[in-house]
């Protein structure tokens, strides 16, 4: 089978897909559209969105399905359906988080971006990462039931990246997020392709 990938020249959404593709030893293409070129390459796509990824060239968005797909292979999402359930539940709380992060971000208003930035660091940053540190104390290490799951992989794949949007450390004073992120990045095949990945913005 063929795997193509089709993200930014970031990590952001595409690294929990290349963190999968990487921990199932699968060989894709890492396709990296620039900033510049997305103009042209935006209407020639299904939903007009990144990440895709083509299996046998049939074209797939929505990251979150796509991560579901790949872990169920992995044997990472979930022993039975509930424990599924926990994890589809901790993965739609990240992505809630990242939107609070990219809607300041992309504010134009200059006035509204600097006051949604004081909320964001103040309030929202505070509250979701105090409750990630707690679910993680909770679940013995891990997100879920105190085992690896793709919950972990998505929120450390997509962590970088809204480090550097949010433009704080994250992780300060969540030692036990910082103990995860250790374990995920020393699991080989993540740790192999963060070896050979490129150099990006948000993580240089
Ligand atoms: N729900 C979608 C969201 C995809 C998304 O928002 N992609 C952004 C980049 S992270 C994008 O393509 N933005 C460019 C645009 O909308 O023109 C997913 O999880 O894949």
């Amino acid at each position: 089978m063929t795997y193509k990938l089709t993200y930014f020249n970031f990590t952001a959404l595409g690294e929990p897909i290349r963190f999968l593709l990487s921990y199932l030893d699968i060989d894709f293409e890492d396709n990296r559209i620039e900033v510049e070129q997305w103009p042209s390459v935006k209407p020639t796509i299904p939903y007009g969105k990144l990440p895709l990824l083509e299996i046998d060239g049939k074209v797939l968005n929505q990251s979150t399905a796509i991560c579901r797909y790949l872990a169920k292979k992995a044997n990472l999402a979930g022993s039975d359906d509930f424990e599924s359930l926990l994890i589809d539940i901790a993965v739609d709380n990240f992505q809630d988080f990242r939107l609070n992060i990219i809607s300041y971000w992309y504010e134009s208003n200059e006035e509204s971006k600097a006051a949604k930035y004081v909320k964001l660091v103040d309030e929202t940053i505070p509250y979701y990462m105090e409750r990630f540190e707690n679910i993680v104390v909770e679940n013995n290490g891990y997100f879920v039931n105190g085992k690896l799951s793709w919950a972990d992989l998505f929120f450390i794949g997509i962590l970088d990246y809204l480090k550097f949007r949010a433009e704080i450390d994250l992780l300060n004073d969540r030692p036990n997020l910082q103990a995860l992120r250790e374990k995920v990045l020393a699991v080989p095949k993540i740790k192999s392709w963060i070896e050979k990945r490129p150099s990006t913005v948000d993580i240089a």
